[in-house]
């Protein structure tokens, strides 16, 4: 059976900016896939793409085996998208807003109504559905966008970025709600540039960068790629750089230590990637106690998934958002998408 999601060489520039350059990714039926990337990374432009807003330049994107670009109709029956923008008409309650979606869907009244009552249900709405929508928090307005995005029971739900802007307790019960989803048969294909909200919800990660591409797996199999355990230690406050040197010369003859590197940016804190074990802080602390070295901080973890964008990018997501944000113009990128 064909995937649900198979995006083949996608590629999609707006006059001279390449947004997506080279794209491929599969979407199993009933997963969560996670596009994880910067803002900029090409992400919005992929899934507009893939609910037909938007013509690449060259590529193919089929919808369980249907092209999208020679289907269109045929593929958007089968897909509901959350836009990450949401447009709600504020003069409509929750409830007139879901009836006018499901009469541009062509869903028979009574069937529809059928259906809002359950969605208003299952993210909790029923109190907020008579309520004008422009009276609503953020969290609401993302909850009636899901409902309606749902209305006409697509096969592949596609959200861009479904969490953001949110409280925590909103983005709770929005990832519960999308894993019951799962549990009921629905792919689902997200963006985020939030790492720990790919990393709880997402079968299957492709970490998204420049247009292109850089990884993909499930998050622990990416993670696992990186090899040891992540290790952070400070020997002062500030340590002088010729003493955090001194320690990253020990520190780097002990068995189980792969890497460590002086982290001049941080008060030359000591970065270690070590294999896991369960007495490598201890065997660290005694190292530097024979060598008469204190120790103000130490701190072990498993690689993130930000350690992934690392390694395959040499930045940081944070960083890497920062720069995409000095180099953008929102406004003009907004218009553009109008037309
Ligand atoms: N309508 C547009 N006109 C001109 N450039 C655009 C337009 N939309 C996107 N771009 C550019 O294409 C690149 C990819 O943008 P895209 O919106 O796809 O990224 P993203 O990862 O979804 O980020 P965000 O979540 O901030 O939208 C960026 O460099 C962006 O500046």
């Amino acid at each position: 059976m064909a995937a649900a999601v198979t995006i083949q060489n996608l590629s999609k520039s707006y006059g001279t900016v390449p947004a997506v350059k080279d794209v491929s990714f599969q979407v199993e039926r009933g997963q969560i896939f996670g596009l994880l990337g910067p803002n900029g990374a090409g992400k919005t432009t992929t899934i507009r793409c893939l609910c037909t807003l938007a013509k690449p330049d060259s590529g193919s994107i089929d919808i369980s085996g249907i092209s999208v670009l020679e289907q269109p109709r045929e593929a958007r029956k089968r897909i509901g998208y959350v836009a990450q923008e949401v447009a709600l008409d504020k003069i409509l309650t929750g409830r007139e807003l879901l009836e006018l979606q499901a009469a541009l869907y062509h869903i028979p009244k009574v069937e529809a109504r059928q259906r809002i009552e359950v969605l208003l249900e299952v993210l909790d709405l029923h109190s907020y559905a008579d309520k004008k929508t422009g009276t609503y928090s953020g969290g609401l307005k993302r909850r009636i966008d899901l409902a309606a995005g749902l209305l006409h029971q697509p096969e592949v739900l596609v959200l861009d970025e479904p969490t953001v802007g949110l409280d925590i307790e909103s983005r709770v019960v929005v990832w519960d709600f999308l894993r019951q989803l799962r549990a009921s048969g629905t792919t689902i294909l997200l963006t985020s540039h939030y790492l720990e909200e790919v990393d709880a919800l997402a079968d299957r990660v492709g970490i998204i960068d420049r247009g292109l591409v850089i990884a993909e797996g499930t998050p622990s199999e990416l993670k696992n790629q990186l090899g040891g355990d992540r290790i952070v230690l400070r020997i002062r406050e500030f340590t002088p750089l010729s003493e955090a040197e001194r320690a990253q010369q020990m520190l780097s003859e002990l068995p189980f230590v792969q890497e460590a590197i002086v982290n001049a940016t941080a008060a030359n804190s000591l970065n270690l990637v070590v294999t896991p074990d369960r007495d490598v802080l201890m065997s660290i602390q005694q190292s530097l106690q024979s060598a008469g070295l204190p120790i103000f901080g130490i701190s072990q973890s498993r690689p993130s998934l930000d350690d992934v964008y690392l390694a395959a990018t040499g930045k940081t997501l944070l960083d890497a958002e920062l720069a995409a944000a000095s180099s953008r113009d929102l406004k003009a990128e907004q218009k553009q998408r109008m037309r």
